[in-house]
């Protein structure tokens, strides 16, 4: 490679840049001269985590791999060697003489009885058996209906306040929006699509290892913002990064965040066509927050995994225990045994984002103490806290910056976990929360409260090279992805979560649109090799 000359360059080190980069430089044929080039100091995108709060590295964006069937992000963890849990998502239920399937969360706690519902009640609750139906259902819509939100649609359907509350709290904060958000086209054709199951996987380590594991023998440039792309038919492509240094390349593959083309962070020359600036103006991506809350005991039920929460500050949290041997690479002491995660998106999380992370996490704590509170030592929950060893506490811990780096091609291949894509944190500590009561609580009544270690609250909308959460099937969007992912004189190729055509904000989306780019490249490039 020339020093400012490369044949493909790849702007985005998340998952669809290092699948797109891989691809490429695995197919070889002239085509394996690939540059990366990442904004931030660090490779991963949206696969971040954090330690010290935990006993295990805490994912601060992506968690869980959806579905187990037709995952291209399974099969590299399987090729990794990781070992992949499993948590059951959708169950089959006999309604009205017929079966159907039904998404079914672990518990609900329905904020405006004060209740919490077992899973085995949530299959004979209405309100919980109805919310899920309408959304399975719409698979089976006609995808050619008018447009229109999904709280339009709800209430065409004549659904009570409760069926609202549940569809907002678990399906339209899940797609990372608010039901006003949420288009009714786009829902139905990423339900027609789905083809990848229904269980939740976790892996036994970090999803940063996946990174580290792509991005070996890549040449990565960190620190290297685009700020402006030049293409032509004739030449392909120029481009600058904010320092003023530039590299050309035959072709280009853009996985930017949707927010980075909306908030026009590059510039383009020739400006992108009106139909790509419609397409991208088109689709949606709000912001999301992850809360999480580190404590010296659990006052949760033992098989407890998620919690559907209406009319509540945090409309869902949930509960995952991981190994710790991945912390083991850091040497750090955790400040709590016991992890509880909050995740709001859409409106809740740009709401709670007024807030100080002190007063989100003290929101977050009542709203744990109202759920656990008054229900330990209850026979019907299976309550009994668990007897395990109280964390030594802990002051606020600064975690080292992560340098930039360039990795070489045919570079070393990396510690299992080095945390490539761990974020510069930090955490707060039960000492900053200054509630003026907390000394005299009650454990029983106040289990999250007094049992709190430390938390920390990521706020996407920060990030400056993301700026929110991800897409969400939008109002009006249909067929913006499809216009979006469409290449420009053969030169500039788009990929990212929000280019794939079945509306798939997740993992193995971001991936499979990297790959696609990459075959698009690869079948201009050598047209007789397909
Ligand atoms: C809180 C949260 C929870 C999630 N949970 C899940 C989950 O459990 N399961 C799941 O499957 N998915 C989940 N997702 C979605 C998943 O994280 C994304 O779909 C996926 O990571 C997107 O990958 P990407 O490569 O398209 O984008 P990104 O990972 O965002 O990569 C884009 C890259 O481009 C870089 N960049 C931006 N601007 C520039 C520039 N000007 N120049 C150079 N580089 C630039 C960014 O720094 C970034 O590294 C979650 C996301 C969030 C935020």
């Amino acid at each position: 490679m020339e020093e400012n000359r490369c044949k493909v360059v790849v702007v985005g080190g998340g998952l669809a840049g290092l699948a797109a980069a891989r691809m490429l430089s695995g197919y070889r044929r002239g085509l394996e001269d690939v540059v990366v080039l990442e904004a931030d100091s660090s490779l991963g995108g949206r696969i971040k985590h954090i330690t010290g709060l935990a006993p295990w590295p805490v994912e601060v964006g992506p968690e869980f791999l959806h579905g187990r069937k037709h995952s291209s992000v399974r099969r590299i963890a399987e090729e990794m060697g990781c070992q992949i849990r499993e948590l059951p998502y959708h169950i089959l239920l006999c309604i009205l003489h017929s079966l159907i399937t039904i998404s079914k969360f672990d518990r609900y706690y329905l904020g405006h009885e004060g209740r919490m519902v077992s899973s085995s009640e949530a299959d004979e609750h209405t309100d919980i058996l109805h919310v899920h139906q309408i959304f399975e259902r719409l698979a089976e819509e006609d995808p050619e209906v008018p447009d229109m939100s999904m709280a339009e649609y709800l209430h065409c359907k004549g659904v009570n306040r409760v069926v609202t509350q549940l569809a907002q709290s678990f399906y339209a904060n899940d797609f990372g929006c608010s039901l006003e958000q949420l288009g009714l086209r786009e829902c139905i054709e990423e339900a027609q699509q789905w083809i990848y199951g229904d269980t939740y996987l976790i892996l036994d380590r970090p999803l940063s290892s996946i990174i580290d594991y792509l991005s070996q023998g890549l040449q990565v440039h960190l620190n290297w913002p685009v700020v402006r792309v030049e293409y032509t038919e004739d030449k392909g492509v120029r481009l600058w990064s904010q320092n003023g240094s530039t590299i050309c390349a035959d072709y280009l593959i853009l996985t930017v965040p949707m927010k980075i083309l909306q908030e026009c962070v590059v510039e383009f020359d020739p400006p992108l066509p009106p139909s790509k600036l419609k397409s991208i103006q088109s689709i949606g991506m709000r912001n999301a927050l992850k809360v999480i809350m580190a404590f010296s005991e659990s006052f949760w039920p033992e098989d407890l995994f998620d919690v559907i929460c209406t009319d509540c500050f945090l409309p869902e949290i949930w509960v995952t225990q991981y190994p710790d041997v991945a912390n083991e690479a850091s040497q750090r002491t955790a400040l709590g045994q016991f992890v509880v995660v909050g995740f709001m998106a859409g409106e809740l999380a740009v709401a709670a984002s007024q807030l100080s992370d002190g007063d989100i996490l003290l929101q977050a704590l009542s709203q744990l103490d109202s759920m656990f509170g008054t229900i330990i030592g209850s026979t019907t929950l299976n309550a009994e806290p668990c007897s395990k060893p109280s964390c030594v506490f802990q002051d606020t811990i600064d975690t080292m910056n992560s340098d930039s780096q360039v990795l070489e091609p045919g570079g070393e291949m990396m510690d299992p976990f080095p945390g490539v894509a761990e974020m510069p944190h930090k955490l707060i500590t039960r000492s900053e929360l200054h509630h003026p009561e907390m000394a005299s609580w009650d454990w029983k009544l106040k289990p999250a409260s007094t049992s709190f270690q430390g938390g920390y609250v990521m706020n996407w909308e920060l990030q400056e090279y993301v700026r929110g959460g991800y897409t969400h099937p939008s109002l009006h969007a249909h067929g913006a992805r499809r216009t979006l992912a469409e290449p420009l004189l053969g030169r500039v190729f788009f990929a990212g979560e929000a280019t794939h055509p079945g509306v798939n904000p997740c993992l193995q989306a971001a991936f499979d649109t990297g790959q696609r780019a990459a075959s698009e490249i690869i079948a201009l490039a050598n047209p007789s090799r397909l």
